[in-house]
């Protein structure tokens, strides 16, 4: 079993490059589905475990994806396709849920196992269900696959959805773009990266308009080739390296941290008292020794990301005054909660709000819960007095590449190890 660990007290200084967003590449990954003509080329791809499984998924629909160089992958989706995505891989992440879209615009029929709930809640996806229903498909439940068929092709509709899901906006955009006529998608999402998946459909030969706004049009085209595209840059990761840098009251440029994807973020750390200067190429951070509580609730985009909730309740604990975190978008985002409470953490949950106050914190073996979960705790360890271990690494490489070596690089007290039980210094 691997672990982190990491002895506080380190101030990090220096540069960190952060590298393309995993919630850009697994949609876009998925789209690729839609290019019947041509082969599609993707840049910045991370080395992260998801887009390994997403590969696999894709892999199983008969394309081909090949990485040409670390970061370069070719993907030819021109062949004969497969309709069905086994519970295998969709089983070991959610965002599989996303070829089902693709598959009925593409082949009219798609069989895509039940992504089923996660540590952090149910997560449901009738809103994706309804809006592909609404574009002609028929999607039933059979031993544990969607099962979806279309007769003839899909047809444009007008769609509102309940709340701005993300992954419906994805899926159901996804299955319009080779739909009959138009498509009007009301309440949407507007995360960057709906508009990275907007940018690349239109790429393909799509017609989308209005990503990044409350409301989608797409205009149906008959056919759909592959694309050039480059992966946007991770605002989470950015985001994660910037608490980093505060944390430990250190002094840090983040190479390709883009402030207009992470208002809320920066909005609320400066409040906080923490210094940050937006440079074209990313935004240097500095924090002094005294920082302030804030109140902060997640929201969907703009809002504040539930993706940094965890990261932000590891700070807030260091800041002088007290804290508030709601959590408003997962309804079982706090399990991160006990395990700070293993590092001297003084947090209160009172349902979906906690009460975070200051408490110097020690270090303790902790265990990741969920991918956010696992950054937060190493970035507490970060700040508290002595060693803290932490396992269940499988979360953390999902969406993070080489997490421990950026941040020794930039001067923490970090290894990544098997598991070492000679450590006697963990508590
Ligand atoms: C791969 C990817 O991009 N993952 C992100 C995506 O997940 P994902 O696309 O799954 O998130 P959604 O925006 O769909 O989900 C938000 C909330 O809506 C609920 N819901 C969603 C769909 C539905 O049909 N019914 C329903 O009730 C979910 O259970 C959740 O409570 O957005 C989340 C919210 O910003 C992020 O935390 C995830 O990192
Ligand atoms: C919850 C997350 O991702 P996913 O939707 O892929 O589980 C995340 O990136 O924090």
């Amino acid at each position: 079993m691997d672990t982190i660990l990491v002895r506080g007290g380190r101030r990090l200084t220096g540069t960190v490059k952060v590298d393309g967003a995993k919630n850009a590449v697994l949609p876009i990954l998925t789209a690729s589905i839609l290019g019947s003509t041509g082969v599609s080329t993707f840049h910045n791809v991370p080395a992260l475990s998801d887009v390994a499984t997403i590969s696999h998924v894709l892999a199983g629909l008969n394309i081909d994806v090949t990485a040409q160089s670390n970061n370069t992958y070719v993907v030819d989706a021109a062949g004969e396709l497969n309709h069905i995505a086994a519970y295998e891989y969709v089983s070991k992440m959610r965002a599989s849920i996303l070829v089902m879209g693709p598959l009925l615009a593409r082949l009219g029929k798609a069989k895509v196992a039940m992504p089923g709930g996660c540590a952090i809640g149910s997560r449901p996806i009738e809103q994706h269900l309804k809006g592909l229903t609404a574009l002609g498909a028929n999607i039933v439940q059979d031993n544990g696959y969607l099962v979806g068929t279309v007769d003839g092709r899909l047809k444009g509709a007008n769609i509102y959805l309940d709340f701005p899901s993300v992954g419906a906006t994805q899926n159901i955009l996804m299955a319009a773009v080779l739909a009959d006529g138009t498509t009007v998608m009301d309440n949407v999402a507007k995360e960057p990266e709906i508009v990275a998946l907007a940018d690349y459909l239109n790429a393909m030969g799509a017609d989308v308009t209005g990503a990044g706004t409350d409301r989608i049009t797409v205009n149906g085209v008959a056919a759909l080739h592959g694309a050039e595209h480059t992966i946007i840059a991770d605002r989470i990761e950015a985001g994660t390296f910037i608490i980093a840098a505060a944390i430990t009251r250190g002094d840090v440029f983040v190479e390709g941290a883009r402030a207009d994807h992470m208002s809320s973020l920066l909005s609320k750390l400066e409040e906080m008292g923490v210094q940050l200067t937006v440079q074209d190429n990313g935004i240097r951070v500095s924090a002094p020794e005294a920082l302030t509580g804030v109140e902060v609730k997640t929201m969907p985009h703009p809002g504040f990301p539930t993706d940094m909730q965890a990261q932000m309740m590891a700070l807030m604990l260091t800041a002088d005054t007290a804290s508030h975190m709601t959590e408003t978008v997962f309804e079982n985002r706090f399990m991160h909660v006990d395990e700070f409470i293993k590092m001297n953490g003084s947090i209160k949950v009172n349902n979906r709000t906690a009460l975070v106050q200051k408490q110097n914190l020690h270090g303790a073996a902790v265990k990741s819960t969920d991918l956010r979960a696992s950054a937060s705790l190493v970035l507490a360890g970060l700040a508290a007095e002595g060693y803290t271990r932490v396992t269940e690494l499988s979360h953390l490489d999902r969406g993070y590449v080489n997490f421990h070596g950026k941040l020794k690089a930039l001067g923490a007290d970090i290894e990544r190890t098997g598991d070492r039980k000679e450590r006697a210094e963990v508590r």
